[in-house]
């Protein structure tokens, strides 16, 4: 387990539980975290800078609410209130391993560049409220936070800790959630009422583990680039995005920052990492934690849990290849609790057929390993390519052998093998979502557009994405030079992040994608193996 780096924040290592909301001047509003004397534990976000936004921010979040700006008002010294800011969270793909990393088999899994964005808006004292506004799924729901309940979360025998390690969820505290459940999206159809309250459920309990009665009131907009229900890990994302915001809030992260040691980086990365898992207990039921670690950290690793009390295995793979994949949504969703479930049943039924299915993409794993670690890898050949498209094209045959495929996902592979031109497997869950087709070096372009054009013909949907992206980033204060001519940057309230339309749309507002223009997001950096 990693040791917390800062447990004395706020300087209640003693009873931490009686943390409380950042108290500082309001000059100091750039939060979360410049190091502060207080306590002498530096938690920083310095090198990003408060802008106007800060000032401005009280009236204009307040707005969010429904109110018009007051400009003449005097600020109480007493309310001190965070700028809006945002985090983001990538998705994943799988390339090997899923279903057999929820049994302590080893996955290959790497970023995405579609991701989800959480916009964080405080308000101010008097609004004693927390509100869901979750834009993808359709759900908007307020919590009036003084009747949440506190006390079973914060009782001695219950209270977890921002640098806690959680495994499972706790039924009693599982069980005082539910009330506060009942009136999300009330009325709808029980499928997609499931959705929101998946998702519901999620945040409040991370809420009430991290948080505290004083936290303060705050609007969560969230809107994501990612398909749901396509096996991109979105609902990781979201918990990341979750968990990263939560912990920002309640100040026991540091920076990120380009010069942050990388063993500090990694520890923070860790953190959020733990809060972000307990989230997807929440959505999946019984996930690996692949999903979530990948969002967190970024880039591509090898990721392992044999051992469910411990800390998973993560190695990073820095020389994973740029690989030429073509991916693909069958646009037939899926849940993965429930493909999960069905491995599980398969296993129980038959044990050792299973296991050895288990076994063998372990194995598939490990050579993609040994090749991508061998000192004279390089990507690009010809030979490596067709050594990590014959994995592809084996480890898909298993996960149809546990069951976890769909005509949808094989009329992809047929069209793929008919036209010659690549390796194809699918990716996460299964029973549905995507399919990932590694193109051959010699797949001659024409070919590939002519796939391409029956492909969505009969209702498939390409992606463009790259692997290998950064992990979960902030932009604190939520202000952007968008190439505007706004001075000092253009504030990303909550009203133009709703508006910004379709995947185009956000990343075109707030996406980390184009580095060049976006340099005021920061990314924690995992180390290196
Ligand atoms: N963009 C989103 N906004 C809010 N909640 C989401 C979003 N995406 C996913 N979720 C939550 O996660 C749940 C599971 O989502 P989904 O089945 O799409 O999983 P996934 O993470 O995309 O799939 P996989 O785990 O196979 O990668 C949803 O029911 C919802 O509660
Ligand atoms: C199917 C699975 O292996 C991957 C889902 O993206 C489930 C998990 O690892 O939690």
């Amino acid at each position: 387990m990693t040791k917390p780096a800062t447990p004395q924040l706020n300087g209640n290592a003693a009873n931490p539980t009686r943390r409380t909301v950042a108290r500082f001047s309001d000059a100091d509003q750039s939060l979360p975290s410049r190091s502060r004397p207080t306590n002498g534990t530096a938690v920083d976000i310095d090198s990003q800078e408060s802008s106007d936004g800060a000032s401005s921010t009280e009236s204009e979040q307040v707005n969010g609410a429904g109110k018009p700006k007051r400009p003449g008002m005097t600020r109480k010294a007493s309310s001190p209130m965070a700028p809006a800011f945002m985090v983001s969270a990538p998705g994943k793909v799988i390339v090997f391993g899923e279903h057999a990393v929820v049994y302590g088999k080893a996955a290959l899994a790497a970023a995405i560049s579609l991701r989800s964005y959480l916009l964080v808006t405080t308000l101010s004292k008097s609004h004693r409220t927390v509100t869901l506004n979750f834009r993808d799924i359709g759900l908007s729901h307020t919590w009036d936070i003084d009747t949440l309940p506190w006390d079973i979360f914060q009782s001695p025998s219950k209270k977890k800790f921002y640098y806690d390690l959680v495994t499972s969820l706790d039924p009693e505290l599982v069980e005082a959630i539910q009330p506060h459940l009942q009136g999300v999206a009330k009325g709808l159809p029980e499928d997609q009422r499931k959705t929101r309250v998946n998702s519901a459920f999620s945040f409040l309990y991370l809420f009430l583990s991290l948080g505290s009665p004083q936290s303060p009131g705050a609007i969560y907009t969230l809107r994501s680039t990612i398909p749901t229900s396509a096996g991109l890990g979105s609902s990781a994302s979201v918990c990341v995005c979750l968990s990263a915001a939560l912990l920002l809030q309640i100040r026991t992260l540091a920076g990120p920052h380009p010069d942050q040691p990388s063993e500090e980086a990694e520890t923070q990365i860790e953190r959020i990492n733990r809060w972000a898992f307990v989230g997807e207990l929440c959505i999946h039921g019984n996930p690996s934690g692949v999903d979530n670690t990948v969002s967190a950290g970024g880039k591509a690793v090898i990721y392992r849990r044999s051992d469910y009390s411990k800390p998973p295995t993560v190695v990073s793979l820095p020389t994973f290849p740029v690989l030429p994949l073509l991916l693909v949504d069958t646009r037939q969703s899926r849940s993965t609790a429930t493909e999960v479930a069905k491995v599980g049943a398969l296993k129980a039924r038959h044990p050792a057929v299973t296991q050895s299915i288990l076994d063998a993409i372990d194995q598939i794993t490990a050579s993609a390993q040994q090749l991508i670690d061998a000192p004279e890898f390089d990507g690009s050949t010809d030979e490596s390519l067709a050594h990590i498209g014959t994995l592809i094209r084996i480890n898909h045959g298993f996960l149809v052998s546990l069951g976890v495929s769909h005509p949808r996902l094989e009329r992809i592979r047929e069209l793929v093998d008919y036209a010659d031109i690549g390796w194809t497997k699918l990716t996460g869950a299964g029973g549905g979502g995507c399919a990932i087709t590694l193109l051959r070096p010699d797949a001659k372009p024409e070919v590939v557009r002519d796939l391409e054009r029956k492909l969505a013909n009969e209702g498939f949907n390409k992606y463009e994405s790259t692997l290998g992206g950064d992990g979960v980033g902030v932009l604190w204060p939520a202000v952007l030079r968008n190439g505007s001519d706004e001075e000092g940057g253009e504030e990303i309230d909550q009203q133009k992040f709703e508006n910004a339309e379709g995947p185009e749309g956000i990343e075109r507002l707030v996406g980390v994608g184009l580095q060049e223009r976006r340099e005021s997001w920061k990314f924690w950096k995992r180390v290196p193996a």
